[in-house]
């Protein structure tokens, strides 16, 4: 067990292991969409707020001319049960014709990514790509198409690398799973 800010934890991945997860699908991402930008823009699109972890060292490992942007949509609050998704921010950027590669921490239900990927699909996007961290191994009421996966993980709630716990736990390198949850 590691000492956390949230108590006792079991650490499933070093920070090591997550920054080197987020390397492999740069490699990825930069081989599918640099071909990509001649033709039209790319639009980074961060899941606030988990996402700003896995957004921030996955940004810099990118090659091609990009657009940041944000969204922010929320099913968990301090629960580890999702409910009604919460639209609390829209993309600022134009998606129309755009590439959109929608970036989040992690995919559970899948409910959060099929909306989003709905979303960009709704506002004309042409092409949409969707990046995890995590994946988790779990079955899902309908399959979520996923084209970078950082890692898997086991079907336990899990916090660290900007996934929180009860709204703490973001900042804890590496993931983790509360003792409690062990
Ligand atoms: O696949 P799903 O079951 O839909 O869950 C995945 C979502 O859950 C978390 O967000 P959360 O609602 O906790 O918001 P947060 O990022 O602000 O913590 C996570 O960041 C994903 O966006
Ligand atoms: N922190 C956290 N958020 C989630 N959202 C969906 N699944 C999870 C999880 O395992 N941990």
């Amino acid at each position: 067990m590691t000492p956390t800010h949230l108590g006792p934890a079991e650490q499933l991945f070093s920070a090591e292991a997550v920054h080197a997860a987020i390397q492999r699908m740069a490699v990825a991402i930069n081989a599918d969409l640099e071909p990509l930008v001649p033709h039209r823009p790319v639009i980074v699109l961060t899941v606030l707020s988990g996402a700003i972890v896995v957004v921030g060292q996955l940004l810099p490992m990118l090659h091609f001319p990009l657009h940041l942007d944000c969204v922010q949509v929320s099913r968990y609050g301090d629960k580890t049960r999702g409910g009604d998704l919460l639209w609390r921010l829209t993309p600022r950027e134009n998606l129309l014709d755009a590439t959109v590669l929608i970036v989040d921490d992690i995919l559970d239900e899948g409910v959060t990514l099929l909306a989003l990927q709905d979303y960009c699909r709704a506002q004309g996007a042409a092409e949409v790509r969707t990046a995890v961290m995590v994946r988790k191994e779990r079955e899902r009421p309908c399959a979520v198409p996923i084209d970078y996966v950082g890692l898997e993980v086991p079907d336990r709630f899990i916090f660290g690398f900007g996934l929180d716990a009860r709204g703490l736990g973001r900042n804890a390198p590496g993931i983790f799973v509360l003792a409690e949850e062990s």
